[in-house]
This record gives structure tokens, C-alpha cells and sequence, in this order.
């Protein structure tokens, strides 16, 4: 349980993040299998998405050209619909939650990629989750040209995956300053490991928690 809540779930909120090829996708799996072993109930999700709302805000805002302000607002729009349906229902039943991606993914790609003031996402992050955070947050962290090399092996690229190095770049520093700013939830996974590697760290990792 996280006291610092309001109300105080008894469930847990794992976020997984890092640039587009990191290797969020592919861990998820492995740890919601880790944590099923341990007989958690686990809601696995991912943004922008997660309700019939939000994945029909995801085909938009991951193909149709719009302003970064746009961008950011229905990012947000999404995760409120989310939070509504999904992750706090889940919380308060005490189920484990875990998201391909939150409120962090918005200040690295809307704040860092497109440019936007940190003040502007930190007021929509207090109008939409004032008093939720994730309970712990994974980082995949790798540089964009390995993460570029996997992804073309791997699909056809959307909106954000064809943005260039540079972009990705302030991405992943932005949330390299968020790891920083917030020690105590994140994890820094070094992704340009074999997955066998990181899903030992991860199994370390589960392993710990209560
Ligand atoms: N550590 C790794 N070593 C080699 N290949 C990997 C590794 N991790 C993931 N991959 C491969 O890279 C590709 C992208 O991985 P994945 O879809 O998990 O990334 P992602 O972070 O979820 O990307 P996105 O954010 O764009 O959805 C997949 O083909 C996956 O098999
Ligand atoms: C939540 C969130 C996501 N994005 C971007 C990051 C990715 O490029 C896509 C989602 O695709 P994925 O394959 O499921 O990772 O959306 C963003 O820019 N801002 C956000 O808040």
C-alpha cells in the first residue's frame, strides 16, 4: 500500500517506459508472468489506450499530424478515461496494475521530444492524478540507433517511430531527468542487454517486493 495516496489503494501500479524499441512490450509479459507465480492478481494495460476511448484516441494521435499542444491534451484526455475505468478500480480491488506507459512517457515525448514547458505537463498531470503516481516505474533505457535497428527488423513504423535521433534523444534524457528527479520509484534497466540479462535484473527486482 502506498500511504501518500489519497485514498491509500491496496493495490500496486508498475509503469514501464523508454524510448520507442526499448523493449517495454516484450518485459511486460515476462513480468506479469513473475508476478502470477507469486498469485497477484495482475491488470496488464498500456497508453495512450486501455479503454474503447483511449484506443480510439491511440489510432489518432499515433497517426494524424497535430500540434504538440494537441499532442499533449489528448494524451491526457486518454489517461483520464484510463484512470476512471482501469487502473484505480483495479487498484482498489488490490490487483497489481501494470502499464506500457503513463504520465512519464508525456514529459519525455511531449516535454523533451516536442519541446514543451514542464510547468504546462505538471499542471495536467495535477488535474488528471493529483494523488496517484506509479508505485514503481521501470526504465528501459537504450540508445536510440540500437532501439532503431530492432524496431525495423521488427514493423512498419507509426507517427513517433519515424521521428529521427535527435528526437529520441531528448526523449530518452528526459526521462534519464526524471529517473533522477525520482530515485525511489524508478528503475533503471540497461535494455542494450540480452533479454535473457534483463529479465534476470527484472526477476531480482519482483523478487524484492512484498
Ligand atoms: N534486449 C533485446 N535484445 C534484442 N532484441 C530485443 C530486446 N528487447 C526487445 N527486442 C526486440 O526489439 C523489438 C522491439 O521491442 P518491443 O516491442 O518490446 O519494444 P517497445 O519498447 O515495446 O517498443 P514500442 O514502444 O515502440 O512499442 C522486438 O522485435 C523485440 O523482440
Ligand atoms: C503515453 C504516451 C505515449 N506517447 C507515445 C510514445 C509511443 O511512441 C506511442 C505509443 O506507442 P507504443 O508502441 O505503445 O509505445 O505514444 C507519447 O508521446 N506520450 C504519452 O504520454
Amino acid at each position: 500500500m502506498n500511504p501518500s495516496r489519497h485514498p491509500p489503494y491496496p493495490g500496486r501500479f508498475i509503469t514501464f517506459e523508454g524510448i520507442d524499441g526499448a523493449g517495454k512490450s516484450t518485459h511486460i509479459d515476462y513480468v506479469t508472468g513473475l508476478l502470477k507465480a507469486k498469485n497477484r492478481q495482475v491488470v496488464l494495460t498500456r497508453e495512450p489506450g486501455g479503454t474503447g476511448l483511449g484506443e480510439k484516441l491511440r489510432e489518432i494521435l499515433l497517426h494524424d499530424k497535430m500540434t504538440p499542444e494537441t499532442e499533449a491534451l489528448l494524451m491526457f484526455a486518454a489517461r483520464r478515461e484510463h484512470l476512471a475505468d482501469i487502473i484505480e478500480p483495479a487498484l482498489r480491488r488490490g490487483e497489481w496494475v501494470l502499464s506500457d506507459r503513463f504520465t512519464d512517457a508525456s514529459f519525455a515525448y511531449q516535454g523533451g521530444g516536442r519541446g514543451l514547458a514542464r510547468e504546462k505537463l505538471r499542471q495536467l498531470e495535477t488535474w488528471v492524478h493529483p494523488h496517484l503516481q506509479p508505485d514503481l516505474t521501470f526504465l528501459f533505457d537504450v540508445s536510440p540507433d540500437i532501439a532503431q535497428t530492432r524496431l525495423e527488423a521488427a514493423r512498419s513504423p507509426d507517427k513517433f517511430e519515424r521521428e529521427k535521433a535527435d528526437f529520441f534523444n531528448r526523449v530518452r534524457g528526459e526521462y534519464l531527468r526524471r529517473a533522477k528527479e525520482f530515485p525511489e520509484r524508478f528503475r533503471i534497466i540497461d535494455s542494450s542487454r540480452p533479454i535473457a540479462a534483463i529479465r534476470e535484473t527484472l526477476k531480482t527486482l519482483i523478487g524484492k517486493l512484498d
